[in-house]
């Protein structure tokens, strides 16, 4: 490429927002153009963010302060219904949003699991579902683009592919999910101060949580008739990594080592999803600050079933790596500009 891609970062005093930043810095075809917040407009990076005090930033505006002339790609890391009121007035930038605001299909099941009227249902018919590895034919021609929950994007890498090649039952697929505390986003609550979390596993959202139709549709879509889950997240006290632990029923005549034959042939030329070794088990460790995708299956002892595991970043795979691997083939660059950084450790 010879001119970079000038980028807006909206709610950059976000968890997503800063590690997209952060991504951004390292990627050889972003210029990072403006930046904005919400109740910190009118600060510096450096105030807001420790990690950023000797790295160069814009200053963070509102929003309407931006001047958007020369602005190729949007991303909106902003929290739901304000993210869709903001970017539905853009005309211009291209659309890369991290909110949930254009992930469902239907703006009457949107209002009914996130409690508001959808901001602009007109646009939905042009949003496009982000989960990079199964929309990289549509993201070039794309103007808005959906990136998939935290919780969805790896329920979803691990299940399409054993849905789609009729493997496993449509029903009867649990998933007990665990997730670092930033997945809760950086505003102050009661539930997410260190004395609450530290020391104790809780879970929330039981038998209610808003991923629950956004995985049902993905899922559904691509399998050839509703499939339906049963979903619990769990909150850990860790600052990132996402874990799910997902059973299944076999179709008769199947094995785990079915599961994983499936899983090997879809992400064997996938840069980011790696199938582990035979009994090896994913762990968050295994891909902390990066965008890779960890996963497995094994044997339960109960007969007719397999577990499913698979690990990700919340921030990287689940919001902002993902967000950046759909701008590279957006504006057609490889897949992974940017993105190779290796997970850390210790
Ligand atoms: N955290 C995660 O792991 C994931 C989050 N997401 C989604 O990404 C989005 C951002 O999440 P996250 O970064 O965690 O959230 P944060 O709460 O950490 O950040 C929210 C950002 O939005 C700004 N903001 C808040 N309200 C408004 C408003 N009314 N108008 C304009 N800007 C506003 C805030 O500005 P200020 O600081 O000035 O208030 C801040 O910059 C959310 O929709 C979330 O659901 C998706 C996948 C994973
Ligand atoms: C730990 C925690 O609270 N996680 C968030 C999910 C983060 C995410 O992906 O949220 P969006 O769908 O809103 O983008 C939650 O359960 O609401």
């Amino acid at each position: 490429m010879s001119q970079k891609i000038s980028i807006a970062v909206l709610g950059a005093s976000g968890y997503t927002g800063a590690d997209l930043v952060r991504l951004a810095l390292t990627h050889p075809d972003i210029e990072i153009a403006a930046l904005s917040a919400n109740a910190k407009a009118g600060q510096s990076m450096a105030d807001v963010w420790p990690h950023f005090a000797h790295v160069p930033l814009p200053g963070l505006v509102r929003a309407d302060e931006i001047d958007w002339a020369g602005i190729d790609a949007v991303f909106g890391c902003l929290p739901h219904a304000a993210s869709a009121e903001l970017l539905s007035t853009l005309v211009g930038p291209r659309i890369i949003d991290l909110s949930a605001d254009f992930r469902l299909n239907s703006a009457e099941t949107y209002a009914d699991w996130y409690g508001n009227p959808h901001p602009a249902p007109e646009l939905l018919p042009d949003a496009i579902y982000g989960l990079t590895e199964y929309a990289a034919d549509m993201l070039p021609a794309a103007r808005i683009v959906a990136c998939p929950g935290c919780y969805p994007t790896a329920a979803l890498l691990a299940l399409l592919p054993l849905l789609e090649s009729g493997l496993i039952g449509h029903e009867r697929i649990t998933i007990n999910a665990l997730s670092g505390v930033s997945g809760a986003g950086r505003s102050l609550k009661e539930a997410n101060l260190f004395t609450e979390v530290a020391e104790a596993v809780h879970p929330y959202g039981i038998g209610r949580h808003r991923h629950m139709p956004e995985i049902e549709q993905e899922l559904s879509k691509r399998a050839n008739g509703p499939v339906t889950i049963s979903f619990t997240p769990h909150l850990v006290p860790m600052n990132r990594g996402e874990l799910e632990t997902i059973t299944v029923e076999l179709m008769p005549g199947k094995r785990a080592a079915d599961l994983r034959a499936a899983l090997g042939h879809r992400y064997a030329a996938a840069p980011f999803v790696h199938l582990l070794p035979e009994g090896k088990g994913p762990s968050t460790r295994m891909v902390r600050g990066s965008n890779h995708c960890v996963m497995n299956v094994f044997e339960d002892r109960i007969p007719g079933r397999a577990i499913v595991i698979v690990a990700i970043d919340n921030l990287v795979k689940g919001s902002s790596g993902q967000a950046i691997q759909n701008m590279n083939l957006m504006f057609g660059l490889p897949e992974t500009a940017g993105l190779l950084a290796a997970p850390l450790f210790p």
